[in-house]
Protein backbone atom coordinates (compact mmCIF):
# COMPACT_ATOMS: atom_id res chain seq x y z
CA UNK A 1 0.00 0.00 0.00
CA UNK A 2 2.51 2.45 1.02
CA UNK A 3 6.64 2.37 0.17
CA UNK A 4 9.23 5.07 1.22
CA UNK A 5 12.53 4.40 0.05
CA UNK A 6 15.60 6.52 1.19
CA UNK A 7 13.27 9.41 2.02
CA UNK A 8 15.17 12.47 3.62
CA UNK A 9 14.04 15.89 4.36
CA UNK A 10 16.35 18.71 5.50
CA UNK A 11 15.76 21.74 6.92
CA UNK A 12 18.44 23.38 6.70
CA UNK A 13 21.40 21.79 8.32
CA UNK A 14 19.18 19.64 10.14
CA UNK A 15 18.33 16.34 8.69
CA UNK A 16 14.21 15.76 10.07
CA UNK A 17 14.35 12.13 8.03
CA UNK A 18 17.69 10.38 7.10
CA UNK A 19 17.17 7.67 4.35
CA UNK A 20 14.07 6.32 5.99
CA UNK A 21 12.51 2.70 4.56
CA UNK A 22 9.29 1.72 5.39
CA UNK A 23 6.76 -0.41 4.04
CA UNK A 24 3.05 -0.67 5.17
CA UNK A 25 0.66 -3.48 3.75
CA UNK A 26 -3.26 -3.32 3.15
CA UNK A 27 -5.14 -3.26 6.05
CA UNK A 28 -2.34 -2.88 8.47
CA UNK A 29 -2.08 -0.39 11.41
CA UNK A 30 1.47 1.10 11.56
CA UNK A 31 2.37 3.40 14.65
CA UNK A 32 5.03 6.01 14.28
CA UNK A 33 6.69 6.14 17.91
CA UNK A 34 9.48 8.25 19.23
CA UNK A 35 10.63 10.97 21.23
CA UNK A 36 9.66 15.12 20.53
CA UNK A 37 11.52 16.09 17.20
CA UNK A 38 12.19 12.54 15.96
CA UNK A 39 10.81 13.26 12.29
CA UNK A 40 7.16 11.64 13.46
CA UNK A 41 5.58 14.63 11.75
CA UNK A 42 7.68 15.44 8.90
CA UNK A 43 6.99 11.65 7.76
CA UNK A 44 3.22 12.05 7.46
CA UNK A 45 3.53 15.41 6.02
CA UNK A 46 5.83 13.59 3.63
CA UNK A 47 3.42 10.98 2.90
CA UNK A 48 0.64 13.52 2.58
CA UNK A 49 2.28 15.63 -0.39
CA UNK A 50 2.71 18.46 2.62
CA UNK A 51 6.34 18.14 2.79
CA UNK A 52 8.77 18.26 -0.02
CA UNK A 53 11.77 15.37 0.19
CA UNK A 54 15.15 15.81 -0.56
CA UNK A 55 15.49 12.49 -1.67
CA UNK A 56 14.04 9.15 -1.82
CA UNK A 57 10.82 8.12 -4.02
CA UNK A 58 6.98 7.58 -1.61
CA UNK A 59 4.80 5.18 -3.72
CA UNK A 60 1.43 4.82 -3.37
CA UNK A 61 -0.28 1.76 -4.57
CA UNK A 62 2.84 1.06 -6.35
CA UNK A 63 2.62 4.75 -7.95
CA UNK A 64 5.70 7.24 -7.29
CA UNK A 65 4.15 10.30 -5.44
CA UNK A 66 6.35 12.57 -6.91
CA UNK A 67 4.84 15.84 -8.17
CA UNK A 68 1.21 14.46 -6.99
CA UNK A 69 -0.69 17.06 -5.09
CA UNK A 70 -1.94 16.23 -1.28
CA UNK A 71 -5.45 16.39 -2.15
CA UNK A 72 -4.87 13.85 -5.59
CA UNK A 73 -3.07 11.74 -3.18
CA UNK A 74 -6.48 9.43 -1.90
CA UNK A 75 -5.07 9.43 1.99
CA UNK A 76 -6.76 10.65 5.04
CA UNK A 77 -5.68 12.98 8.05
CA UNK A 78 -6.46 13.20 10.83
CA UNK A 79 -4.16 15.93 13.03
CA UNK A 80 -3.33 16.31 17.03
CA UNK A 81 -5.78 19.31 17.33
CA UNK A 82 -8.17 18.19 14.98
CA UNK A 83 -8.64 21.63 13.63
CA UNK A 84 -12.59 21.19 12.65
CA UNK A 85 -14.32 24.10 11.31
CA UNK A 86 -16.15 26.21 14.09
CA UNK A 87 -18.79 27.53 12.07
CA UNK A 88 -20.14 24.53 10.79
CA UNK A 89 -22.07 21.80 12.43
CA UNK A 90 -20.69 18.53 12.99
CA UNK A 91 -22.49 17.06 9.79
CA UNK A 92 -20.93 20.04 7.91
CA UNK A 93 -17.01 19.00 9.07
CA UNK A 94 -17.71 15.61 8.25
CA UNK A 95 -18.89 16.22 4.55
CA UNK A 96 -16.43 18.59 4.44
CA UNK A 97 -14.06 15.78 2.02
CA UNK A 98 -17.39 14.80 -0.21
CA UNK A 99 -18.03 18.15 -1.40
CA UNK A 100 -14.61 18.43 -2.12
CA UNK A 101 -14.84 15.28 -4.03
CA UNK A 102 -18.19 16.97 -5.72
CA UNK A 103 -20.41 14.26 -3.94
CA UNK A 104 -24.33 14.89 -4.34
CA UNK A 105 -26.34 15.43 -1.66
CA UNK A 106 -28.37 12.83 -1.13
CA UNK A 107 -24.87 10.64 -0.78
CA UNK A 108 -23.04 12.71 1.51
CA UNK A 109 -26.56 12.79 3.43
CA UNK A 110 -26.25 9.06 3.76
CA UNK A 111 -22.77 8.76 4.42
CA UNK A 112 -22.80 11.57 7.13
CA UNK A 113 -25.19 9.80 8.68
CA UNK A 114 -23.56 5.83 8.36
CA UNK A 115 -20.15 7.17 9.89
CA UNK A 116 -21.90 8.96 12.61
CA UNK A 117 -23.40 5.85 14.04
CA UNK A 118 -20.31 4.18 13.21
CA UNK A 119 -18.11 6.80 15.65
CA UNK A 120 -20.34 6.52 18.01
CA UNK A 121 -22.40 9.66 17.88
CA UNK A 122 -25.82 8.75 15.98
CA UNK A 123 -28.23 11.75 15.13
CA UNK A 124 -25.33 14.62 16.39
CA UNK A 125 -25.04 15.86 12.47
CA UNK A 126 -26.90 19.39 13.62
CA UNK A 127 -25.15 20.08 17.13
CA UNK A 128 -22.77 23.10 17.03
CA UNK A 129 -18.82 21.91 16.90
CA UNK A 130 -18.30 23.95 20.12
CA UNK A 131 -20.84 22.17 22.32
CA UNK A 132 -19.17 19.32 21.97
CA UNK A 133 -17.01 17.41 24.33
CA UNK A 134 -13.06 16.84 23.69
CA UNK A 135 -13.85 12.96 22.62
CA UNK A 136 -16.90 13.52 20.61
CA UNK A 137 -14.20 16.14 18.68
CA UNK A 138 -12.34 13.72 18.16
CA UNK A 139 -14.97 11.38 16.93
CA UNK A 140 -16.37 14.33 14.68
CA UNK A 141 -12.52 14.69 13.24
CA UNK A 142 -12.51 10.66 12.85
CA UNK A 143 -15.66 10.73 11.05
CA UNK A 144 -14.59 13.61 8.43
CA UNK A 145 -11.03 12.03 7.66
CA UNK A 146 -12.90 8.71 6.90
CA UNK A 147 -15.54 9.93 4.55
CA UNK A 148 -13.94 10.24 1.62
CA UNK A 149 -13.11 6.38 2.02
CA UNK A 150 -8.88 7.19 2.09
CA UNK A 151 -7.32 4.33 0.73
CA UNK A 152 -4.74 5.20 3.65
CA UNK A 153 -5.83 6.68 6.72
CA UNK A 154 -3.29 8.70 8.66
CA UNK A 155 -3.57 10.10 12.46
CA UNK A 156 -0.99 12.55 14.34
CA UNK A 157 -1.39 12.35 18.01
CA UNK A 158 -5.04 11.51 17.06
CA UNK A 159 -5.59 10.96 20.79
CA UNK A 160 -3.39 13.37 21.76
CA UNK A 161 -5.10 16.02 24.75
CA UNK A 162 -7.61 13.81 25.81
CA UNK A 163 -7.53 12.31 29.28
CA UNK A 164 -5.98 8.96 29.70
CA UNK A 165 -9.36 7.40 30.79
CA UNK A 166 -10.80 8.61 27.51
CA UNK A 167 -7.83 7.66 25.63
CA UNK A 168 -7.44 4.15 26.98
CA UNK A 169 -11.45 3.98 26.07
CA UNK A 170 -10.46 5.19 22.19
CA UNK A 171 -7.70 3.89 21.20
CA UNK A 172 -9.49 0.25 21.66
CA UNK A 173 -12.72 1.35 19.85
CA UNK A 174 -10.00 2.67 16.92
CA UNK A 175 -8.71 -0.34 17.16
CA UNK A 176 -11.97 -2.42 16.71
CA UNK A 177 -13.21 0.05 13.58
CA UNK A 178 -10.13 0.25 11.88
CA UNK A 179 -10.71 -3.79 11.79
CA UNK A 180 -13.72 -3.65 10.90
CA UNK A 181 -13.71 -1.46 7.99
CA UNK A 182 -10.07 -2.58 7.12
CA UNK A 183 -8.57 0.55 7.24
CA UNK A 184 -4.96 1.27 6.21
CA UNK A 185 -3.44 3.35 9.17
CA UNK A 186 -0.40 5.58 9.27
CA UNK A 187 -0.58 6.70 13.09
CA UNK A 188 2.75 8.66 14.64
CA UNK A 189 2.50 8.89 18.80
CA UNK A 190 4.96 9.97 21.05
CA UNK A 191 2.64 7.59 23.99
CA UNK A 192 3.92 4.21 23.89
CA UNK A 193 0.83 2.92 25.46
CA UNK A 194 -0.91 4.21 22.84
CA UNK A 195 0.90 2.52 20.03
CA UNK A 196 1.11 -0.34 21.58
CA UNK A 197 -2.86 -0.93 21.79
CA UNK A 198 -3.21 0.71 18.26
CA UNK A 199 -0.81 -1.37 15.93
CA UNK A 200 -0.36 -4.51 14.60
CA UNK A 201 3.39 -3.02 14.21
CA UNK A 202 5.43 -0.35 15.95
CA UNK A 203 8.25 1.72 14.03
CA UNK A 204 10.40 3.46 16.85
CA UNK A 205 11.96 6.88 15.26
CA UNK A 206 15.31 7.96 16.66
CA UNK A 207 16.69 11.66 15.25
CA UNK A 208 15.28 10.79 11.64
CA UNK A 209 15.58 7.32 11.36
CA UNK A 210 14.18 4.19 12.38
CA UNK A 211 15.61 2.55 15.31
CA UNK A 212 13.34 -0.38 15.33
CA UNK A 213 10.30 -1.98 13.26
CA UNK A 214 8.40 -5.01 14.79
CA UNK A 215 5.07 -6.09 16.43
CA UNK A 216 4.71 -4.71 19.73
CA UNK A 217 5.35 -7.82 21.76
CA UNK A 218 8.64 -7.70 19.73
CA UNK A 219 9.75 -4.70 20.35
CA UNK A 220 8.36 -4.82 24.33
CA UNK A 221 10.26 -8.33 24.87
CA UNK A 222 13.64 -7.53 22.83
CA UNK A 223 14.20 -3.37 22.19
CA UNK A 224 16.86 -3.11 19.44
CA UNK A 225 19.37 -0.83 21.65
CA UNK A 226 19.81 1.42 24.62
CA UNK A 227 17.65 4.41 22.94
CA UNK A 228 14.75 1.81 22.61
CA UNK A 229 14.64 0.41 26.14
CA UNK A 230 15.14 3.38 27.48
CA UNK A 231 12.43 5.46 25.32
CA UNK A 232 10.17 2.77 26.19
CA UNK A 233 10.42 3.24 29.85
CA UNK A 234 12.97 0.43 31.12
CA UNK A 235 16.02 2.00 33.34
CA UNK A 236 17.61 -1.29 34.64
CA UNK A 237 20.15 -0.70 31.64
CA UNK A 238 23.89 -1.22 32.31
CA UNK A 239 27.17 -1.74 30.02
CA UNK A 240 28.08 -5.27 29.52
CA UNK A 241 30.87 -7.88 29.09
CA UNK A 242 28.97 -10.96 27.66
CA UNK A 243 30.38 -14.71 27.82
CA UNK A 244 28.35 -17.27 26.87
CA UNK A 245 25.84 -17.48 29.71
CA UNK A 246 26.77 -14.35 32.03
CA UNK A 247 27.11 -10.82 31.50
CA UNK A 248 30.01 -9.28 33.55
CA UNK A 249 28.51 -6.07 34.84
CA UNK A 250 28.33 -3.26 37.48
CA UNK A 251 25.75 -5.58 39.26
CA UNK A 252 28.33 -8.54 39.31
CA UNK A 253 27.66 -11.15 37.43
CA UNK A 254 23.78 -11.80 35.53
CA UNK A 255 22.54 -14.45 33.67
CA UNK A 256 21.38 -13.86 29.59
CA UNK A 257 19.72 -16.23 28.08
CA UNK A 258 21.42 -18.73 25.66
CA UNK A 259 22.07 -17.10 22.55
CA UNK A 260 22.63 -13.79 23.42
CA UNK A 261 25.33 -11.70 21.53
CA UNK A 262 28.68 -12.00 22.87
CA UNK A 263 31.40 -9.38 23.68
CA UNK A 264 30.69 -5.95 25.15
CA UNK A 265 27.82 -4.11 25.27
CA UNK A 266 24.31 -3.48 27.39
CA UNK A 267 22.27 -5.70 29.20
CA UNK A 268 18.23 -4.77 30.45
CA UNK A 269 17.23 -6.73 32.74
CA UNK A 270 13.45 -6.28 33.38
CA UNK A 271 11.89 -5.42 36.57
CA UNK A 272 9.84 -8.40 36.79
CA UNK A 273 13.35 -10.21 36.60
CA UNK A 274 14.99 -8.60 39.88
CA UNK A 275 14.44 -10.92 42.56
CA UNK A 276 14.35 -9.74 45.89
CA UNK A 277 16.24 -12.39 48.09
CA UNK A 278 17.54 -12.29 51.69
CA UNK A 279 20.30 -9.77 52.82
CA UNK A 280 23.18 -12.09 52.51
CA UNK A 281 22.50 -13.25 49.03
CA UNK A 282 23.36 -11.92 45.74
CA UNK A 283 23.61 -8.17 45.30
CA UNK A 284 23.85 -6.22 48.40
CA UNK A 285 21.11 -3.23 48.10
CA UNK A 286 19.52 -0.79 50.36
CA UNK A 287 15.69 -0.14 49.38
CA UNK A 288 15.88 3.75 48.43
CA UNK A 289 12.38 4.22 47.67
CA UNK A 290 8.64 2.58 46.57
CA UNK A 291 6.37 3.95 43.68
CA UNK A 292 2.82 2.44 43.79
CA UNK A 293 2.07 1.24 40.08
CA UNK A 294 -1.32 0.10 41.10
CA UNK A 295 -0.70 -3.76 40.42
CA UNK A 296 2.64 -3.64 41.60
CA UNK A 297 4.80 -1.75 43.67
CA UNK A 298 8.48 -0.31 41.82
CA UNK A 299 11.06 -0.50 44.60
CA UNK A 300 14.11 1.27 43.86
CA UNK A 301 17.13 -0.15 44.74
CA UNK A 302 20.44 1.43 45.42
CA UNK A 303 23.81 -1.65 45.48
CA UNK A 304 26.03 -0.86 48.20
CA UNK A 305 28.68 -0.73 45.67
CA UNK A 306 27.53 3.52 45.45
CA UNK A 307 29.74 2.72 41.32
CA UNK A 308 26.97 0.77 40.97
CA UNK A 309 23.81 1.84 38.72
CA UNK A 310 20.19 1.57 40.90
CA UNK A 311 17.67 -0.73 40.01
CA UNK A 312 14.22 -1.30 39.67
CA UNK A 313 12.15 -4.26 41.05
CA UNK A 314 8.38 -5.02 40.22
CA UNK A 315 7.37 -6.53 43.38
CA UNK A 316 3.33 -7.60 44.74
CA UNK A 317 1.42 -5.33 46.62
CA UNK A 318 2.01 -7.47 49.80
CA UNK A 319 5.62 -8.56 49.48
CA UNK A 320 7.54 -4.97 49.08
CA UNK A 321 10.17 -4.13 51.78
CA UNK A 322 10.14 -0.71 53.04
CA UNK A 323 12.80 2.44 52.58
CA UNK A 324 15.71 2.11 54.22
CA UNK A 325 15.68 -2.03 54.34
CA UNK A 326 18.96 -3.94 53.23
CA UNK A 327 17.90 -6.81 50.25
CA UNK A 328 20.10 -9.24 47.88
CA UNK A 329 19.16 -9.15 44.38
CA UNK A 330 19.16 -12.30 42.32
CA UNK A 331 18.27 -12.03 38.49
CA UNK A 332 16.53 -14.08 36.22
CA UNK A 333 18.01 -14.61 33.08
CA UNK A 334 14.16 -14.89 31.43
CA UNK A 335 14.09 -11.50 31.59
CA UNK A 336 17.07 -10.13 30.29
CA UNK A 337 17.76 -8.73 27.36
CA UNK A 338 21.44 -8.40 25.44
CA UNK A 339 21.11 -4.80 23.71
CA UNK A 340 22.53 -4.64 20.35
N1 LIG B 1 9.19 23.58 8.86
C1 LIG B 1 10.26 23.32 9.60
N2 LIG B 1 11.35 24.11 9.56
C2 LIG B 1 12.46 23.83 10.29
N3 LIG B 1 12.58 22.76 11.09
C3 LIG B 1 11.54 21.93 11.17
C4 LIG B 1 10.32 22.15 10.44
N4 LIG B 1 9.46 21.16 10.72
C5 LIG B 1 10.11 20.34 11.60
N5 LIG B 1 11.34 20.81 11.86
C6 LIG B 1 12.34 20.16 12.74
O1 LIG B 1 12.51 18.81 12.32
C7 LIG B 1 12.59 17.92 13.43
C8 LIG B 1 11.51 16.88 13.36
O2 LIG B 1 10.25 17.51 13.59
P1 LIG B 1 8.88 16.69 13.66
O3 LIG B 1 7.79 17.68 13.86
O4 LIG B 1 8.80 15.78 12.50
O5 LIG B 1 9.11 15.85 14.99
P2 LIG B 1 8.07 14.98 15.81
O6 LIG B 1 8.77 13.69 16.08
O7 LIG B 1 6.76 14.94 15.10
O8 LIG B 1 7.97 15.82 17.15
P3 LIG B 1 6.69 16.08 18.12
O9 LIG B 1 6.43 14.78 18.81
O10 LIG B 1 7.22 17.13 19.05
O11 LIG B 1 5.57 16.56 17.27
C9 LIG B 1 12.53 18.80 14.66
O12 LIG B 1 13.85 19.05 15.10
C10 LIG B 1 11.86 20.07 14.17
O13 LIG B 1 12.29 21.19 14.92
Amino acid sequence: MLRLDGVSVRFGAHEALADVDLAVAEHEIVCVLGPSGSGKSTLLRAVAGLQDTGAGRILLGGRDQAGVPAHKRGVGLMFQDHQLFPQRDVAGNVAFGLRMHGVSRSEQDARVRELLDLVGLPGAGRRAVASLSGGEQQRVALARALAPRPRLLMLDEPLGQLDRSLRERLVVELRELFGELGTTVLAVTHDQGEAFALADRVVVMRDGRIAQSGTPLDVWQRPADEFVARFLGFDNVVPATVSGEVADTAWGKVPVPAGSAQGTGCVLVRPAGVRLVTADEGLACTVAGRTFRGTHVAVHLQPDEPSAPRLEAACSLRDAPDAGDAVGVAFDAADVVVLG
